[in-house]
Formats: structure tokens, C-alpha cells, sequence
């Protein structure tokens, strides 16, 4: 039986602008995760990150549209239930998902509680005000964080608290699959430890059985997940290990995202994604041939049309017209 937890097959989804122009944000994403395992996606400014963690809940609403494709959780294909089933069976449950800059969003008159309250009045309307309390206190002490926090207004709590607020907040109904979108951005160094200390503690304690972990962080990725998955106009064009993806990249893509880090583990603090020269494709207007050969050093006539294959290499998979051996033969001719 498959140990998939989540599934995904030819997705595809687009925002319409009001010019009525369609943006293909997610071009034909597909990718499974594992139970118990941790996926980063990673990739520049703009390339569908967020859009593809949108997707994943079915957050279908103007101007995202749902164009084609599946995705399974536990084999159940979310994209055949109705918005209401969505709402109510999917959304928190099943999968969770954690937007940029939520710590921010929210409402700073409501006490921490209130939150917690709404979703179980919602989703376990059996629970009585007290009984709620009892479980929303006995989560906050197992993953470590005060149980005056429940009593407190969002404006009280310090950047880092918050963010862990939230992720015990989102995660309270115990959902198969937490997608955090950069959780860990505009936090100190500190703070961002103890949320990862927290997501793995979500999932050692099996509140949430896998983890998809949106970041530019590059060295985060490398110590919290399993697996990578680099993004680039919408498609995804490698996925590995984190191991591999790091220090042994194929595509010339993550060549150039991860090339600043292919140095001693110590020396990948502080690490950001490296700017590459040029800009990614108008995702209006997608180019034929391979997305990224425009900014790519080692572009041939035929990377500028065709469909690009996808090969694979064990737990490796990548997106170009070029083999293996021929992409790492340049990168030895690059380094000599
Ligand atoms: N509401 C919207 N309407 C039209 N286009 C949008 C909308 N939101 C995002 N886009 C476009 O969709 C594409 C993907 O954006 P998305 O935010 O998913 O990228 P991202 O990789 O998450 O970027 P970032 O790291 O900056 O969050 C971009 O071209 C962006 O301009």
C-alpha cells in the first residue's frame, strides 16, 4: 500500500487579472510526500511557491483559478469535494496551512483562546468552553509553550512566540499535512530555532504527520527537510534529497541557487538564495522550450523549443535537455 500522504498529479492553477489575462503561477506540478516526511520548496521571488501551497487547500477564490489536475490526500482526490465539504472536512484537518506574515494577521483584539475556540466550536462543537481550555492548555504544555499565552492579546507576545502561537493554533485539529510558508522569515536567529524545534516536535509527537516547508532559507531547508524541491517558473525542475540537492545539485537551475553553499556545513550560515543574472519568464506568456534557458550558461539551440524531459536518477529527478553526465562534465570543465 502506498505510503503517500499527499499526492499530486498535472497540477495546474492560474490567477485571471482583471484585464482577464491568465497567470500560470502552477504550470503541471506533480510531487507525492511520504508520512512522516519533510519537504522544503525553495526557488526565487514570484516563481508559484505560494500559489502551489494555496493550491494544495483548494483555496480556489478570485483570481485563483483551479485549471486541471489532482491532488490526493491519502489517496481521497480533494479537488472532487464541494467548496462546504472543502471547509469543513479538509481545510485544518487534513491539511493546514500556515500564509506568509500570518503571525501578523491576527486580530490583535481577540485573545489567544478565542482563536483556538472558534476552530473547535466549529469542528468539535461537543467540547464545552472549560473542556476546550483543558485541551488547548494541555497542547501548549506538550509543545513547550506557557499556558498564559491563551489568555493573552496577540500585541503582547514577542515576534517568535506569536509564530509559534499560530503554528499551535493551525495545527490544533492535528492535520495530515502542515504547508508553513516561510515561518521562519523576518525572525532572529533565536526565535527561528524554536520554531523548527516546535514543527519537529508537531511531528515527533504525531500532531502532524508531514510537513511541507516553503523557505528561501537555504540552510533551514537543509537541517529541517527530507527532501527538496526547487521551483522555477511554475514547474518544478529538481527534487532530491536534501543531502543531494545541497551540495550535489543537477539542474543548472539549482546549480545556481545552491552554488553559493557548496562549501563546509559551517559556512552555509547566513546563506540566502544567490542572485542570478536576468529575470524568470513573464508567466502570462510562458516560453517554449525550457523556462530557465534564457538564463542559463549552458543553453543550446535546443533547449529554446520542445518539451523538456524529466529524467531521473534514484531519488533524483530534473527537468532539462541535458543527461546527467553531460551537466556535471560542464560543472568539472567550469571548476578546472
Ligand atoms: N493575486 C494575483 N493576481 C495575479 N497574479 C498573481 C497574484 N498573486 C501572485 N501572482 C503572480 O503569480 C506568480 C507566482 O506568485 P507566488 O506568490 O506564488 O510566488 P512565490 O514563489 O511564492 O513568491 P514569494 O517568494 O515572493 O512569495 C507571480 O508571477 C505573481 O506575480
Amino acid at each position: 500500500m502506498s505510503t503517500h500522504i499527499l499526492e499530486v498529479s498535472g497540477l495546474k492553477t492560474y490567477y485571471k487579472t482583471r484585464l482577464k489575462e491568465k497567470v500560470f503561477a502552477v504550470d503541471g506540478v506533480d510531487f507525492e510526500l511520504e508520512e512522516g516526511k519533510t519537504l522544503g520548496i525553495a526557488g526565487e521571488s514570484g516563481c508559484g511557491k505560494s500559489t502551489l501551497a494555496l493550491s494544495l487547500m483548494g483555496f480556489y477564490f478570485p483570481p485563483l483559478h483551479y485549471g486541471s489536475g489532482s491532488i490526493r490526500i491519502h489517496g481521497n482526490d480533494i479537488m472532487k469535494l464541494s467548496k462546504e465539504q472543502l471547509r469543513s472536512q479538509v481545510s485544518g484537518r487534513e491539511i493546514a496551512y500556515i500564509p506568509q506574515a500570518a503571525m501578523n494577521a491576527l486580530n490583535p483584539t481577540l485573545r489567544i483562546i478565542h482563536f483556538i475556540e472558534d476552530i473547535l466550536k466549529e469542528h468539535r462543537p461537543e467540547l464545552s468552553k472549560k473542556q476546550v481550555w483543558e485541551l488547548a492548555a494541555e497542547r501548549f504544555k506538550t509543545l513547550n509553550l506557557p499556558e498564559k499565552v491563551l489568555k493573552s492579546y496577540p500585541n503582547e507576545l514577542s515576534g517568535g512566540m506569536k509564530q509559534r502561537t499560530v503554528i499551535a493554533i493551525s495545527t490544533i485539529l492535528n492535520p495530515k499535512v502542515l504547508i508553513a510558508d516561510e515561518p521562519t522569515s523576518a525572525l532572529d536567529v533565536t526565535s527561528q530555532k524554536a520554531v523548527i524545534k516546535l514543527m519537529k516536535d508537531l511531528l515527533d509527537k504525531k500532531y502532524i504527520r508531514s510537513l511541507v516547508f516553503i523557505t528561501h532559507e537555504l540552510p533551514l531547508l537543509y537541517h529541517v527537510t527530507d527532501e527538496i524541491m526547487v521551483m522555477y517558473a511554475g514547474e518544478i525542475v529538481e527534487r532530491g534529497t536534501a543531502e543531494q540537492m545541497i551540495f550535489d545539485p543537477v539542474h543548472p537551475y539549482t546549480k545556481k541557487l545552491m552554488g553559493s553553499i557548496l562549501v563546509p556545513e559551517e559556512g552555509m550560515k547566513g546563506q540566502k538564495l544567490a542572485a542570478i543574472p536576468g529575470a524568470p519568464p513573464n508567466l502570462k506568456q510562458v516560453p517554449p522550450g525550457c523556462r530557465f534557458a534564457e538564463r542559463c550558461t549552458y543553453a543550446q539551440d535546443e533547449c529554446l523549443v520542445g518539451k523538456v524531459p524529466v529524467h531521473t536518477n534514484g531519488s533524483n529527478q530534473y527537468r532539462c535537455h541535458f543527461d546527467t553526465e553531460t551537466l556535471k562534465e560542464w560543472y568539472a570543465h567550469e571548476q578546472s
